[in-house]
């Protein structure tokens, strides 16, 4: 199942700084862990903000949650999430 989850990251100017680099770090090896699995199929910076649009592939809601709610910077964040489904014109084999 594919869903387009938006994330913004807000870390309080008074949150510890070097904690809050350990979490951004601990961020990306997540995230490319799930990159490289296929799983977190898809990302994009939003153009002067801390923020992304991302495409999820995963077997369920509960796994995406699951997902979603285990990333370090999760409790910073909020989210909007989309489920998305197969455009009919779409010439791509992987839309599913
Ligand atoms: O930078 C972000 O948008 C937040 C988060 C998502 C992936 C990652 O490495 O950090």
């Amino acid at each position: 199942m594919l869903f387009m989850v938006e994330m913004a990251v807000d870390i309080p100017l008074s949150f510890d700084r070097s904690e809050a680099e350990r979490l951004k770090a601990a961020e990306k090896e997540q995230f490319q862990e799930l990159q490289r699995a296929g799983t977190w199929r898809h990302i994009w910076r939003v153009a002067g903000q801390y923020a992304n649009v991302s495409i999820f592939d995963v077997e369920d809601n509960a796994q995406l949650h699951e997902l979603l709610t285990g990333l370090p910077l999760y409790p910073f964040m909020t989210m909007k999430i989309t489920a998305l489904c197969r455009h009919p014109s779409s010439t791509y084999d992987d839309d599913r």
